[in-house]
């Protein structure tokens, strides 16, 4: 039995059955599996639970949190008690907001998003975020990393100048991952998932190119021997 695969598939579906049934097939291959807000504001905290299964798979509850640091706590609170390994919060709330999601939630790593990865550079540009977007996600980081965070999520573009400012011991987590000739479809800041690991990626979320594949758990096993491949 070969190690799972530092990937954590985001089961972006419309309903807990198709979410569950995902995680099954691809659980043996990957290290994660990742719920986000359609499959949680649907469902709540019962889905936790039903893509955990008895697999004992790491779960990433991708919430992307984003208020004032009272009210970032309390939700933070609320879905601790879910054990999730990862809750995202962003970057861009600030330290305060970020230091409140930590302290809310000890047992789990607050992964900040410093920069979408839907994000062009042109997009930055016309919401007024000056600079090459490897400057602003260093900046994110250093911001989010002295306020406690354990991890952070950045395109596998800027990961490498992430990792120079933050070091090795925060967790960096790439989306933004396409197999080389896949539609990066709403994407827009994206690598392939050996480059990512390259770069210095710790894990990598891909959602559509494993969930959205004839058979999810092939297609989650190739990626995996992909990656074994560069980095065994
Ligand atoms: O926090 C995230 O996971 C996230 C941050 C980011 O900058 N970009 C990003 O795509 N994501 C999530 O990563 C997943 C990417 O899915 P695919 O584009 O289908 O591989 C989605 O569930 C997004 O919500």
């Amino acid at each position: 039995m070969t190690t799972p695969a530092p990937i954590a598939v985001a089961l972006d579906a419309p309903d807990m059955e198709t979410a569950a049934r995902w995680a099954g097939l691809v659980t043996p291959h990957v290290s994660t599996v990742k719920v986000g807000l359609e499959l949680y504001l649907r469902h709540g905290p019962d889905v936790i639970a039903s893509v955990r299964g008895a697999s004992g798979v790491q779960v990433f509850l991708d919430l992307k949190l984003h208020d004032i640091p009272n009210t970032v706590a309390a939700a933070a609170r609320a879905v601790a008690r879910l054990k999730p390994t990862y809750l995202t919060v962003h970057a861009a709330g600030g330290p305060a907001m970020v230091r409140a999601a930590v302290e809310a939630a000890p047992n789990t790593q607050i992964a900040a998003v410093t920069l979408l990865t839907s994000l062009s550079e042109a997009d930055l540009r016309e919401i007024g975020i000056q600079g090459p977007p490897a400057d602003v996600a260093r900046r994110m980081a250093a911001v989010a990393v002295g306020a406690g965070a354990q991890a952070l999520v950045c395109s596998p573009r800027e990961v490498a100048a992430v990792r120079a400012e933050v070091g090795p011991d925060v967790t960096l987590i790439t989306p933004g991952v396409r197999p080389a000739g896949a539609d990066t479809q709403d994407q827009a800041r994206v690598a392939t998932p050996e480059d990512a690991i390259a770069q210095g990626a710790d894990l990598l979320v891909i959602g559509r190119p494993i969930t959205g594949a004839p058979d999810p758990g092939a297609a989650a096993a190739g990626i995996a021997a992909a990656l074994r491949r560069v980095s065994p």
